[in-house]
């Protein structure tokens, strides 16, 4: 009955702004109150979908409402809980919400007020609904703004995570069951037969570190989903670079919900290409300068370092230039580039502009690969005019992404860096500490070393004891009315 102490709180939870339908949501124990007054009847049966009309306290009408109602703990958050599904008109929201407020009455006991955010979830794990990942992972899905980031974020979401987790916790928890065996009865142990308990627990521990540092390695390689794949084209002047990132935008769904700010001379574009969020740099063109001319020179310097910081690096040649473009002082530049373990596709463009059969063609791969020391598989010949060898091009691209992010050969995985520097900090450091005292030949400290591990594990879970620190910076960056 704990959580009837708490106010009953209410959000909006999908956006103010005209829609078709908008979705208040109430949990607590004043629930069913707030139902009776809104609709003058008693609650219906949970889970079962009802059209009520919505009044003020005044009788005033204010919507017709599909409503419904969960009884506590059989809930989202665990306690009583009721979504009201109104019109989603700016004003209609705004009056249910105003007549919710109105019936906080502190004199009769009745605690209600907007909900701060992720309170809801908040209350779902104060509930045990579920676990820190698990909630993590509802934050990640509504996040997430391409195919393969929801793909990431269904192993928190699932359960997935929390069941690796307690696999973890367990295992470490019986290698310290198998120490205290050793601590509690000693005496009833000859030396040699602790020393190879204590052999074999480290050689588990040594296990389970190589386990858990691979799979941080797997998410960190994920991460680049998240962020999206740095990808730069660079070239010469007037090569099609903004023209191939204009069709590449085209063809793809934009991201909208970020355009990027526009530098001098470096524009990112996130665009989301078969399900992979990618960032696209345009850069200035690499160019041959006079050294007077400092502005271009800033401008190369610029897309230097940023194909330094890029995941995929494709070069844009326009392939009918010879007269135009000074290809020596180009594959100059292009050789500071530092590209040795990056991945790398070369573009051709302009193939419209040249007349070529089969074998010319060839000729053309041969000298450009040859010329920037470049494997031909990594060609692609293009004509932004008439689109030719574009999907070619996003196939490989799309491959590249693959190998960016280790996503070929199994789904990526996204967790918080939260949890990441709790695994890093707490449990991988526990077993530094084990290592150590199992060097010194104590098992008593080491045993502790191992503690230290699975209290790393709780607090990830949110299992651990002083658990309040935790919750602040889980729930502070969730949405209001999740
Ligand atoms: N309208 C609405 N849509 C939604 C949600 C919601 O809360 N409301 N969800 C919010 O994230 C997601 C669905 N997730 C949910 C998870 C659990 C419960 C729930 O009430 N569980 C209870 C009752 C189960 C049942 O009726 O069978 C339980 O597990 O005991 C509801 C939604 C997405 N869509
Ligand atoms: N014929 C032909 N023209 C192209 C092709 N791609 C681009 N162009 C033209 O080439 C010119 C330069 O294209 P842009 O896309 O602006 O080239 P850029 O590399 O971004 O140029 P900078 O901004 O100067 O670095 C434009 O007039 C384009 O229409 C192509 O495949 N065939």
């Amino acid at each position: 009955m704990y959580y009837s102490t708490r106010p009953t709180i209410y959000a909006l939870s999908t956006h103010l702004a005209r829609s078709a339908i908008g979705i208040i949501r109430i949990s607590g124990s004043m629930s069913s109150h707030i139902y009776t007054k809104l609709t003058q009847s008693q609650p219906p049966k949970p889970r079962l979908a009802t059209v009520k009309t919505l009044r003020s306290s005044k009788g005033k009408v204010l919507d017709e409402a599909l409503v419904l109602y969960f009884k506590g703990p059989a809930s989202y958050t665990g306690e009583d809980l009721l979504e009201l599904h109104v019109h989603g008109g700016v004003a209609i929201i705004q009056a249910v919400l105003k007549a919710i407020k109105g019936l906080h009455d502190p004199s009769q006991g009745i605690h209600i007020r907007y909900a701060e955010n992720g309170e809801f979830s908040q209350r779902a794990f104060i509930n045990g609904r579920f676990d820190l990942t698990e909630i993590e992972g509802i934050r990640e899905m509504i996040d997430a703004e391409t195919e393969t980031q929801r793909i990431a974020a269904l192993s928190s979401l699932s359960g997935d995570t929390k069941q690796l987790f307690a696999g973890w916790r367990n295992h470490i928890l019986n290698n310290v069951a198998l120490l205290t065996t050793v601590i509690d009865f000693g005496e009833d142990h000859d030396i040699e037969e602790v020393n190879e308990l204590f052999q074999t627990v480290n050689d588990n521990i040594i296990q389970l570190e190589s386990q858990i540092s691979q799979y941080l390695n797997k998410v960190r390689r994920s991460e680049v989903l998240l962020k999206g794949i740095k990808t730069i084209l660079l070239g010469p002047p007037n090569a099609g670079k903004s023209s191939i990132l204009n069709i590449l935008a085209n063809n793809e769904s934009a991201i909208v919900s970020e355009i990027a700010g526009t530098t001098r001379d470096i524009i990112d574009v996130p665009i989301d290409i078969q399900g992979y969020k990618v960032v696209i740099g345009d850069t200035a063109g690499i160019r041959t300068t006079t050294k007077e001319d400092q502005i271009e020179i800033e401008g190369i310097k610029r897309a230097k370092l940023k194909s330094f910081a890029s995941d995929l690096v494709i070069i844009v040649l326009p392939v009918n230039d010879d007269k135009m473009v000074d290809y020596n002082d180009l594959f100059e530049h292009i050789s500071t580039l530092k590209l040795e373990n990056k991945e790398i596709l070369v573009i051709l463009n302009k193939m419209d502009l040249i007349d070529v059969d089969k074998k010319s063609k060839q000729q053309l791969l041969d000298k450009f690969s040859k010329r920037l020391e470049i494997d031909q598989s990594k060609f692609h010949l293009i004509s932004c005019i008439n689109g030719s060898g574009m999907e070619s091009l996003t196939n490989s691209m799309v491959h590249s992404f693959k190998t960016i992010s280790l996503s070929e050969s199994t789904d990526p995985i996204i967790v918080s860096s939260r949890i990441q520097d709790l695994l890093e900090n707490d449990v991988l450091q526990g077993f530094q500490q084990f290592y150590h005292w199992k060097d010194q030949d104590d098992v008593v400290l080491a045993c502790e070393s191992l503690k230290q591990s699975i209290e790393g594990i709780g607090k990830i879970t949110g299992e651990a004891v002083g658990v309040e620190e935790i919750l602040g910076v889980v729930f502070s960056s969730f949405c209001i009315g999740k």
